[in-house]
């Protein structure tokens, strides 16, 4: 295992390369707007390295061209120099008028946008009307940034409105960049056909330039039996497990129970199972000072799915245990980026969660879409009201495996229950989460070969998204967003809702924001247009960057509830429809075509 906060993935983090373009005329203009159109480059870095992060919590990396571009040879030394320096993403900056197709970056895979500065000594302006029609009329699709205010010409500052798009635009073609190359690693195949688990590559290749990696349940066995993990870290781990994991109330009849001897020999199962799939994922150079050179190399997968039922499942200890620590930002190791790994194997749900952690730089929650309770429902059951922002009804999110312990809530920013990246987690909010989980026996009627399922609540009062990727015949892959709150309940009211369910998982009450409209007219039209069983729920209002990563990627949102002045898409997009349209994102990503490829 790499040390804590290293990059555990092959290739290194895409950078960001900042491309100041300029008038191209020596002898005069050139010469009066070098420092002003550098001096913008310099800003933007500045921006994106103090306010951005990668995953592994660095600051993110900028690379500015080494002169100002006038012309398409400064326009190709600047490619090459990217090139060199695994720049992933690139943001064109100029004051003033230059060469539209002649200085504009034209590599199809590189996310792309351009700050025009919007004063009128010079036509900043007009290069970015211009430097975007040669994009949209080349197919090559770029965000245009024009801030809404006139600047004079010596002013050096970034307005908020372009911050705020140069953010948002930088997190989600970062994210696209970085999943590049890597892989979703299948264990195991369908599980109980669910549509997700039915991993199709095709997708992965053509969507998110990514390959798909499927490695049988059975390899499992042979590393428990055979010992290829590092024992020593095994030895770690289940100590830190019985300190920290505490056990709770078997929800099995007792004559289904396990007995004591035989709940320990599960309990060092799920322990070897949780640093194999890790190892299988990430790979583990102690791997090979055992010999097992191969398998210390991994598969380089940045998220990954466990099938578990019910070929596993049905004689081994199921992998709740596994999924919910692999997801956490934390473990026997201490604090440390969350791995990304579905249950059931659900790889689109997987992809869904990626877009999170990648957006956020935190843990996400993997649960079943499992009840919509109306309040007449609730009322009728419980003989109480739902009040505050439960009282248009609830949406019950559990499932038996794969939410984060950082999904208690017991993380805080400004005193307010949170989900924080894994350098901003205290030692203190990680016990706090581990003491509100408790790890039930499986329920055996589901679980044959038995194992722990972790439970909790989350806290009530976060802002959370809800998502979901669906693949439809014939359209290829859809978005969906829900914003929303976790809620909390009552006790009382809680207690009875759950008890009639699966108590032993964990819980999160789900209140989407209702705009009136469509999806969003009520609660439960919300829980009646989801496209499949599970969702995925990543802290904060994340649905407009979830809109601008998928808008790079091409994958059309077929369903939010994000506020229009919130929605950045490429300039393209103004030519198919009016942005709150669904219809005008559907024919431009259908125009366009998947980022790598026509493969669906
Ligand atoms: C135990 C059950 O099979 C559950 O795992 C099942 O209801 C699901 O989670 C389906 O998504
Ligand atoms: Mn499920």
């Amino acid at each position: 295992m790499a040390a804590q906060g290293d990059y555990r993935l092959i290739g290194s983090l895409p950078k960001i390369g900042i491309r100041p373009v300029i008038d191209g005329r020596r002898g005069g203009v050139r010469e009066s707007l070098e420092g002003q159109t550098m001096g913008m480059a310099k800003a933007v870095a500045e921006l994106l390295t103090k306010n951005l992060r990668y995953p592994n919590g660095k600051p993110v990396e900028c690379v500015i061209a080494d002169t100002t571009i006038g012309g398409v040879a400064e326009a190709a030394r600047t490619a090459e120099k990217f090139a060199r320096e695994g720049v992933g993403v690139s943001i064109t900056v100029t004051p003033c008028w230059c060469y539209g197709s002649e200085t504009i970056d034209m590599d199809p895979y590189i996310p792309k946008a351009i700050w025009g500065f919007n004063g009128t000594e010079r036509p900043g302006a007009v290069y970015l009307a211009a430097a975007l029609a040669a994009h949209n009329q080349k197919g090559l699709p770029a965000f245009g940034i024009y801030g809404r205010d006139v600047q004079d010409a010596g002013d050096t500052t970034i307005p908020e409105d372009v911050k705020q798009k140069l953010l948002q635009f930088a997190r989600a073609g970062l994210a696209v960049a970085i999943m590049r190359g890597k892989s979703y690693l299948a264990i195991g195949g369908v599980s109980m056909g669910i549509a997700g688990s039915i991993v199709d590559p095709d997708f992965f290749e053509s969507y998110l330039g990514m390959r798909v990696e499927y490695v049988d349940m059975s390899e499992l066995v042979r590393r428990i039996e055979e010992k290829i993990y590092d024992e020593e870290e095994y030895e770690k781990a289940l100590a830190w497990v019985k300190q920290n994991c505490k056990e709770g109330r078997d929800p099995n009849p007792p004559a289904r129970q396990a007995s004591k001897e035989r709940k320990d020999r599960e309990w060092e199962t799920v322990v070897k199972m949780t640093l194999i799939i890790r190892d299988l994922m990430v790979g583990n150079p102690k791997l090979a000072e055992l010999g097992y050179l191969e398998e210390a190399e991994g598969h380089n997968a940045i998220a990954a799915g466990f099938q578990g039922q019910r070929q596993w499942t049905d004689h081994f200890p199921n992998g709740d245990f596994t999924e919910a620590i692999l997801n956490s930002s934390f473990d026997w190791n201490g604090l440390r980026e969350p791995f990304i790994l579905a249950t059931e194997n659900d790889s689109l749900n997987a992809v869904a969660m990626l877009f999170g952690h990648l957006l956020t730089n935190t843990a996400q929650v993997f649960a079943d879409v499992r009840t919509y309770w109306s309040p007449e429902a609730v009322e009728r059951v419980t003989g109480r009201k739902l009040t505050g922002l439960a009282s248009n009804g609830i949406i019950h999110l559990i499932n038996s495996g794969s939410a984060a312990l950082d999904g208690t809530g017991q993380q805080s920013i400004d005193g307010q229950p949170a989900i924080k990246p894994f350098w901003e987690i205290t030692p203190e909010e990680v016990k706090k989460c581990l003491d509100a989980a408790t790890w039930h026996p499986a329920i055996r009627e589901y679980f044959r070969g038995g194992g722990f399922s972790v439970s909790f609540l989350t806290k009530g009062g976060m802002p959370v998204t809800m998502s979901r990727i669906n693949i439809v015949k014939g359209l290829g892959p859809v978005l969906q967003i829900a914003e929303g709150y976790t809620v909390d309940l009552p006790e009382d009211i809680h207690y009875f809702l759950n008890e009639r369910t699966n108590p032993t998982w964990p819980t999160t009450w789900f209140v989407p924001i209702l705009t009136g409209k469509g999806p969003f007219k009520d609660v439960y039209s919300v829980m009646n247009n989801w496209g499949a069983n599970h969702a995925a729920v990543s802290y904060g209002h994340i649905g407009a960057e979830l809109i601008t990563l998928a808008s790079i990627l091409r994958i059309p949102v077929c369903m939010h509830n994000v506020p229009e002045e919130r929605i950045f898409r490429p300039s393209a997009w103004g030519a198919f429809g009016p942005v709150d349209s669904v219809d005008t994102d559907y024919r431009a990503c259908q125009n366009l075509g998947p980022l790598y490829g026509r493969g669906m």
